[in-house]
């Protein structure tokens, strides 16, 4: 370890909104964190595409590299802190160099992660590196210190979450202006929400890369992003979100981690919550996650998932935790002995919300409640909803059943000849 009064030297890869955020911090709290730190925290060396673009900070006190990959093999630079992104390619390439050649690694990266971090972690542990990544899930909320540290006497039961802000902030626009998914989809791109490939927001796979860092870390587990049940909000219609309001619920992308007897099952889903649980009065670009362990109950953390300040607060955390000598295991245990983790399908059984668009004859109800009792699915709720045309808007909450049984009454519910269009399934989460 370091003698206390020698400085903790940065090269910075990626000097976007993260990185000058980064870069702010350090330079307006310079003596608060070396206090903090038992040592000075300084930038050595920084690296963007665009050298001459304006970047609203004052980096001539630093020395400028054309090539990420040099700030990994320069003698005046401890820890490398990887904010370009990608989950291949230079961000790739600088994180390997950087740990072949005695750096630690700060890193806001969850796709890198989720793809390569068994393999990032076993080559990090290898050569004696730390990898540390507070900012790769919900931005600024402190999860994985929580989890790894303040939850380490646990065992985890459930992992869940809304961890993508845009999603949120879609969802929750469309309930409160009224407006369909398209629309608030294109508000979202004008106000830069949206990520460069936006299917990585509103597809669920941005959420689905956090969620498989947390399970890695709550179950012991291999980081499996292959097996995240994946599903994104883009058929969540103005029409469910209404009709699940005047039930008593919210719509939210809800991630769940949980670990059963047939393996670990990791879904992404547009799912309803109830309206008054935390989760439900999420609003906005606001992430949460609610973790439950067996000693401690439930924990709920919420807070910004995003954004400059929110995202250098939690890089800035990884950086003291280096500085002050704190090394620990990538995702909380050593990676070798991480297990691989058998994917299993959601079984764990659920209520469920149905919308069915019904012929207005007579028969027509009692067709599609066959359906479900030939399924074993119980009827918890029902409501129809005055209409004019031939066709009669039909929602029902059934009582707890499985997946199994809701995806087989959705295969035979439009063969009864009493559905128009589509019916919609959405699960209904316990929280
Ligand atoms: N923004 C956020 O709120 C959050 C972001 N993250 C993660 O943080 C990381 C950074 O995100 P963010 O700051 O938003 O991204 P930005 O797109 O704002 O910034 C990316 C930076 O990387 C630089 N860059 C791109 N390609 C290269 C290259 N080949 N060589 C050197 N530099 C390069 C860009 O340079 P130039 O400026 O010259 O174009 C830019 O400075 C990502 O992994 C992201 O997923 C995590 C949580 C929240
Ligand atoms: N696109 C992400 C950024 C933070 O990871 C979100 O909306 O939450």
């Amino acid at each position: 370890m370091s003698a206390p009064s020698t400085p903790l030297r940065l090269g910075i890869a990626g000097l976007g909104t993260v990185g000058i955020g980064v870069v702010k911090i350090i330079q307006a709290h310079a003596d608060l964190l070396a206090a903090r730190a038992g040592r000075p925290v300084q930038i050595t060396a920084i690296c963007a595409r665009d050298r001459q673009r304006n970047r609203d900070a004052d980096l001539s006190g630093y020395d400028w590299v054309d090539r990420a990959t040099d700030l990994a093999t320069r003698e005046d630079v401890d820890v490398v802190v990887e904010l370009i992104g990608g989950d291949e390619g230079i961000a790739k390439d600088t994180m390997e160099l950087a740990l072949d050649n005695g750096k630690d690694v700060v890193t806001a990266n969850k796709a890198l992660l989720a793809i390569h971090g068994q393999a990032l972690a076993e080559r990090a542990e290898a050569a004696g590196r730390v990898i540390r990544f507070e900012a790769a899930v919900a931005g600024g909320i402190p999860v994985i210190k929580t989890m790894t540290e303040s939850l380490a006497g646990n065992r985890i039961r459930r992992v869940m979450g809304v961890m993508n802000g845009t999603c949120n902030y879609i969802l929750t626009r469309m309930q409160s202006a009224g407006l369909p998914y398209e629309t608030v989809f294109e508000e979202a791109r004008q106000l830069g929400y949206l990520e460069a490939d936006p299917t990585l927001d509103v597809g669920g796979i941005d959420a689905s890369h956090k969620l498989a860092i947390l399970s890695s870390i709550a179950f012991g587990t291999r980081v499996a992003f292959d097996g995240v049940e994946i599903e994104g909000i883009e058929r969540v219609s103005i029409d469910d979100i209404n009709r699940a309001a005047d039930m008593g619920y919210r719509i939210k992308l809800l991630g769940v981690a949980q670990m059963t007897a047939r393996g670990l099952e990791q879904r992404m889903s547009p799912c309803l919550v109830p309206a008054d649980s935390p989760l439900g009065q999420l609003e906005g670009g606001t992430n949460m996650v609610v973790i439950e362990g067996d000693a401690v109950g439930q924990i709920v953390l919420r807070g910004a998932g995003a954004g400059e300040g929110p995202t250098a607060s939690a890089v800035l955390s990884d950086i003291i935790e280096i500085a002050r000598g704190v090394r620990m295991p990538v995702f909380g245990q050593p990676a070798a002995g991480l297990a691989s983790p058998q994917p299993a399908r959601t079984a764990v059984p659920a209520a469920y919300y149905l919308r069915l668009t019904l012929a207005d004859k007579p028969g027509a109800l009692a067709k599609v409640a066959t359906v479900l009792g030939d399924g074993g699915i119980s009827i918890d709720r029902m409501r129809q909803y005055g209409h004019e045309s031939g066709e009669a808007p039909v929602l029902i909450v059934t009582h707890k059943t499985t997946p199994e049984a809701i995806e087989h009454a959705m295969e035979v519910l439009p063969r009864t000849g009493v559905i128009t269009g589509e019916p919609v399934e959405l699960r209904i989460e316990e929280v």
